[in-house]
């Protein structure tokens, strides 16, 4: 199956890539087309723009940034909806609101095309190794098509009904993981400014109830305050406000997620947005009354 791949981020590259690397044929673009040529060399084609991708594929695959980016590369010029009708199918994997994805969805479709909003749980090094978990919803017959290209991307795929259902289930797995890791932020820093030695509190925190990959993979770069990108703190952010928005809507109070939003906030204020979202760290660290 031929597919088609538009953003070639830290997700974006390695999920291509993995398609690549299992078989798929696969033609990418990217706005900064000149991060296509290291997927050129693995066999991919490039298109020149959305347009020309979704008119040579089937099936066309979307991981951007936020919200503005998917709806840029639908609607602009050269966008996807130039092309996109019967018999060819749109799957966004970005992390967007359910608005924008029902938007995307209401366009697609008016011109006979399917659409599948499937974004995903897991990070640069499961996107790297097909260990994602896809949270699918919308058009069930794109799903089933899709199947073979989710069991390459990810470890187990969930098709959960109307979209707006697999966006709303990202962003609340997402405002739980921004939750905790200002927590677990705030454990280390405690733990040390009380004396306390912080490589003795992750032991012990692994051996526990709370035990996760998550302060199993990143706690020991933060305390050595690196923060090399997996997943970047201005997506965690934007993630943790598209949830609370989600929150207003549903009138759920929502004060430790409000709060961690603030933390990511001010962690992008103080140039860390492109840093890994763990780097909400380093504003609680040089925080001192
Ligand atoms: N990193 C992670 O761990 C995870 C990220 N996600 C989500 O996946 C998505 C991608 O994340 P990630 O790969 O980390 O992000 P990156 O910031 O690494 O990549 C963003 C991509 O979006 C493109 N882009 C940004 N703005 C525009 C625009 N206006 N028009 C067209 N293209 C645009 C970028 O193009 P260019 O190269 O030209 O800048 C790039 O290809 C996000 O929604 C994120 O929340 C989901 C799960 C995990
Ligand atoms: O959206 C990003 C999720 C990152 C992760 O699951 O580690």
């Amino acid at each position: 199956m031929e597919i088609g791949f538009l953003g070639l981020g830290i997700m974006g590259k390695a999920m291509s890539m993995n398609l690549l690397k299992n078989g798929f044929k696969v033609t990418v673009w990217n706005r900064t087309l000149s991060k296509c040529n290291e997927l050129v060399e693995f066999g991919a084609s490039i298109g020149e723009t959305p347009a020309q991708v979704v008119k040579k594929c089937k099936l066309t695959i979307a991981m951007l940034s936020d919200p503005a980016a998917t709806r840029s590369v639908v609607f602009d010029k050269d966008g996807v909806l130039e092309q996109i009708g019967s018999g060819k199918g749109y799957i966004d994997m970005s992390t967007v609101d359910p608005e924008t994805s029902s938007k995307i969805s209401e366009a697609i479709t008016s011109k006979g095309g399917a659409f599948l909003e499937a974004p995903v749980s897991g990070s640069k090094q499961p996107a790297e190794t097909g260990q994602l978990v896809i949270l699918a919803a919308g058009d069930k017959e794109l799903y089933e098509e899709a199947i073979p290209a989710f069991d390459v991307l990810g470890k187990k795929s969930f098709f959960l009904g109307q979209i707006g259902n697999g966006a709303k289930m990202k962003l609340v797995v997402n405002m739980i993981m921004g939750s905790v890791m200002n927590a677990f932020s705030e454990g280390l820093v405690l733990s040390e400014r009380s004396g306390l030695n912080p490589h003795d509190l992750l032991q012990v925190l692994d051996l526990g109830g709370i035990a996760n990959p998550m302060f199993r993979g990143k706690g020991p770069a933060m305390l050595k305050s690196n923060h090399s990108p997996a997943f970047p703190l201005k997506h965690q952010q934007k993630d943790m406000r598209l949830a609370l928005a989600l929150g207003d809507e549903n009138a759920v109070s929502m004060p430790v997620a409000a709060a961690a939003n603030e933390s990511f906030k001010k962690a992008r204020s103080m140039g860390f947005g492109d840093l890994d979202f763990s780097a909400v760290y380093e504003i609680l660290k040089t925080t001192k009354d």
